[in-house]
């Protein structure tokens, strides 16, 4: 089973090496703007799911956000340690 920190080291790998056919390298690419929609889009949806359907379905809802917070943390140049000294 994939950690948080586990997927971060493998988006920062790819954005590191450039990744053709990576959605992550690609949205990087695009810039925070996109990206951060894409984080506001995403925790609606975890909000919507955590009302309105199962917790299966929320936790998918809520890896998702996850995995686009950690693209918003690539695209600003932010390590989990960056984030971690807030916790
Ligand atoms: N965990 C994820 C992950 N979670 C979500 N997503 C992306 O987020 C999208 C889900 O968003 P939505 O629910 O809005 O679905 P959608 O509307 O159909 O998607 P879009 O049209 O908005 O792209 C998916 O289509 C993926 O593009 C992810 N993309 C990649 N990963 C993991 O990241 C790693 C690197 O992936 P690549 O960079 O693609 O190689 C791999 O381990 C992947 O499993």
């Amino acid at each position: 089973m994939k950690t948080f920190d586990a997927l971060f080291a493998e988006l920062s790998a790819k954005v590191a090496a450039g990744t053709e056919g990576s959605g992550t390298v690609e949205a990087v690419r695009a810039g925070v703007h996109t990206v951060g929609k894409k984080v506001v889009e995403e925790a609606a949806e975890v909000w919507m799911a955590a009302e309105h359907e199962s917790s299966e379905r929320t936790a998918e809802e809520i890896s998702q956000l996850l995995y686009h917070l950690q693209v918003l943390m690539l695209a600003r140049g932010l390590s989990l340690e960056d984030v971690y000294a807030h916790l």
